[in-house]
C-alpha cells in the first residue's frame, strides 16, 4: 500500500493534470469508485451524503449521483452557497436529477432516517480544528448510530499526520483515493479511519513521486533477514548480550531473551541482578546467564557496568532495559555501558525512562535503537504521554531528530524514524495490548541488529515480525485477542519471519 501526504497526494494530482487527464476525470473516477464500495459494503437504501465547500465534497456530489443511479435513495448536504469548479457541475447534475438536497437545519432529521451517511465534508484540503459550523455537523454524524463512509480521510483528522485537533467524523471505512493517506494509519487518526481502503482513479505512475513515509509490509522487508550461510558458528550467526531483568521482574529478562533466540541469534547472554539469576537462569537452557552486582531495589547496580561490558566482549549487539528498573542506580547502569560501547544497542522500557534529561543518547555514536511507547517517550522528551498520543509523527520524529538515533514508537500503529526515513507498520493486534510483549519485540529486534542488520531495517522489520506473530496465534487458535500472554509469541515468531525470507 502507497502511503501519501496531502501535499504528495496534491502533486501526484497536478502532474496528472498537466499530463493532460482533466481534474474533473479524477474527481469522477473517484466518486465513481467510492459509491461502488458504498453498495458492496452497505448495501444502502437511505443515504445521506454530507458535501464541503471543496473538492471532497465534489467526490461526495458524484457519489451521490452513482448512489442515485443505483436506486438508492439519496439526500446531499452541500454546506457552501457558491461552489465553482468541478465541484460546482457535478452539484448541477444533481440539480438537474432533482436530486434531494437539503439544509444543514435538516441533518437530524435526515440522520434518523439513512442507513449510510457518507461524510465528504473534509478532505486533504483541511488542518487544523474544524470551524464551528462543520463541528456541529460532525457531532451529529458521530452522535446518530449511523454507517459512516468517509471520503479521502474522516473529516476533523489531519491527513498527512493523522492528529485530531478537534471534532473529527469516526468512519467504519474510508475510502482513499490513489494511496492512502497517512493520516488515515496514524492514531488517533487511524481509529477514526475504521477499515482503510484504497480506490484506483487513474493517477498515472507518471505522476507519482517517492512517498516521505513507508508502509511496512512483508512485501517491503522480502530478502532482507540476514541467512546464516555454511560455514557457519554460533558467534558468526549473532551474539546477543540482554541486560535485563531485576528481583521483582525476572519475567521481562526471560521474555527478552527468548524473543531473541526464536529470531535467530546464534548465542544470548543475560546479565541481570545476582538476585534474579538463579529464577532466570533456570527458564533459559541455551542462554548464559551472569548474575552481576545487585544495588539498593534489587536492581543491578552501576557498578555491574564494568562486568557487562566485559562480558560483551564477544556481542554483536546489546538490548538493555526491560525489567532493569527506573531511578538514579538504573540510570547510571545505562549511561555506563552506553559510553564503553559502539556495538549496536537497542534501549528499551526502563533504560528509555532513565536517559530523560541526559545527553548519554545524543552522544552516543554507534548504532541506536530506542523502542518507547508514548509514555516512556513522552517522559524522555519531557512532553508527557497525552502530548505524544496526540502528535505521534511529530513526536517520534523529533526524537530521532534530537537523539540522532533510530525511534520506534510501539502502539497499533508502531512507527519507526531515522534520520529522513519514516515508516508505520502493518502487523499487529489488540492481542498486543498484554504484559511482556515489548520485551519480545526488544529481543527480536536485539536479535535482528546482533545479525547485521542496521538499525532502522531491524526496526521494521522486528514490528513487523512481533505484530504478524500475534496475528498467527489468533488465526491458528481461534482464540479472543484479549487472552493472548506474551509467551504465546514465541512459537510464532519463527513462522512470522519465515514470511520475510
Ligand atoms: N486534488 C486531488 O488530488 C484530488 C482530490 N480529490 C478530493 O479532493 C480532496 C481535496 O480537496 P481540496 O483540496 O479542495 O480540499 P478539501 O479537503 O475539500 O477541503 C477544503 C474545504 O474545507 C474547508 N475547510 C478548510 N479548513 C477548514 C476548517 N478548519 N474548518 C472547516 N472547514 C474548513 C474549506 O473551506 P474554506 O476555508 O474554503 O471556506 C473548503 O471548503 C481530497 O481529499 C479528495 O477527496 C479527488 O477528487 C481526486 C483528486
Ligand atoms: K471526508
Amino acid at each position: 500500500m502507497k502511503l501519501y501526504t496531502a501535499e504528495e497526494m496534491s502533486r501526484a494530482d497536478g502532474r496528472a493534470q498537466d499530463l493532460g487527464i482533466p481534474g474533473g476525470v479524477l474527481m469522477e473516477r473517484a466518486g465513481a469508485a467510492m459509491a461502488q464500495v458504498a453498495l458492496e459494503r452497505f448495501s444502502p437504501n437511505r443515504a445521506l451524503i454530507v458535501c464541503g465547500g471543496g473538492n471532497n465534497g465534489g467526490d461526495g456530489f458524484v457519489i451521490a449521483r452513482e448512489l442515485h443511479r443505483a436506486g438508492v435513495e439519496v439526500a446531499v448536504l452541500a454546506t457552501k452557497d457558491e461552489y465553482g469548479g468541478d465541484p460546482a457541475i457535478n452539484l448541477e447534475a444533481l440539480r438537474n436529477l432533482e436530486v434531494r438536497l437539503v439544509r444543514v437545519e435538516e441533518v437530524e432529521a435526515e440522520l434518523d432516517r439513512a442507513d449510510l451517511v457518507v461524510d465528504a465534508l473534509l478532505g486533504t484540503g483541511f488542518s487544523g480544528e474544524v470551524r464551528e459550523k462543520e463541528a456541529g455537523i460532525i457531532e451529529k454524524i458521530n452522535g446518530a448510530g449511523v454507517s459512516v463512509l468517509a471520503v479521502d480521510v474522516p473529516s476533523g483528522v489531519d491527513g498527512g499526520t493523522g492528529e485530531v485537533a478537534g471534532a473529527a467524523v469516526f468512519a467504519d471505512v474510508t475510502v482513499c483515493a490513489h494511496a492512502a493517506k497517512v493520516g488515515c494509519v496514524i492514531s488517533p487518526g487511524a481509529e477514526h479511519a475504521g477499515e482503510t481502503l484504497v480506490v484506483e482513479i487513474g493517477i498515472p505512475p507518471e505522476a507519482d513521486s517517492e512517498p516521505s513515509l513507508l508502509w511496512t509490509d512483508g512485501a517491503s522487508l522480502r530478502g532482507s533477514i540476514p541467512r546464516t550461510s555454511a560455514p557457519a558458528h554460533k558467534y558468526s550467526a549473532g551474539a546477543l548480550m540482554v541486560v535485563a531483568g531485576s528481583r521483582a521482574m525476572t519475567g521481562a529478562a526471560v521474555m527478552s531473551v527468548r524473543g531473541a533466540e526464536r529470531a535467530g541469534c546464534g548465542i544470548t547472554f543475560l546479565a541481570t541482578s545476582a538476585g534474579a539469576a538463579p529464577a532466570v537462569d533456570i527458564a533459559l537452557t541455551e542462554t548464559i546467564v551472569y548474575g552481576v552486582e545487585e544495588g539498593e531495589f534489587g536492581g543491578m547496580s552501576p557498578g555491574a557496568a564494568d562486568e557487562i561490558l566485559g562480558r560483551s566482549e564477544r556481542a554483536t549487539a546489546l538490548v538493555i532495559g526491560p525489567g532493569i528498573g527506573t531511578g538514579e542506580e538504573g540510570r547510571r547502569l545505562v549511561e555506563a555501558i552506553l559510553a564503553g560501547t559502539d556495538l549496536p544497542v537497542l534501549l528499551d522500557a526502563d533504560a528509555v525512562t532513565s536517559l530523560a534529561g541526559t545527553d548519554a543518547l545524543a552522544r552516543r555514536e554507534g548504532p541506536t535503537v530506542i523502542t518507547p511507547h508514548a509514555g516512556e517517550l513522552g517522559r524522555l522528551l519531557g512532553s508527557g504521554a497525552k502530548e505524544v498520543s496526540a502528535r505521534r509523527l511529530h513526536s517520534s520524529r523529533q526524537a530521532a531528530h534530537d537523539y540522532g538515533c533510530c525511534v520506534l514508537l510501539k502502539g497499533s500503529d508502531t512507527i519507526v524514524v531515522e534520520g529522513g526515513k519514516t515508516s508505520v507498520n502493518s502487523t499487529g493486534s489488540v492481542a498486543l495490548a498484554t504484559a511482556g510483549t515489548g520485551d519480545v519485540l526488544s529481543g527480536v529486534i536485539g536479535a535482528l541488529l546482533s545479525r547485521g542488520m542496521q538499525p532502522y531495517e531491524a526496526a521494521r522489520a522486528g514490528a513487523w515480525i512481533h505484530g504478524r506473530a500475534a496475528e498467527l496465534w489468533l488465526r491458528e487458535t481461534g482464540w479472543p485477542a484479549e487472552s493472548m500472554v506474551a509467551t504465546d509469541l514465541f512459537d510464532h515468531v519463527p513462522r512470522a519471519m519465515g514470511e520475510l525470507l
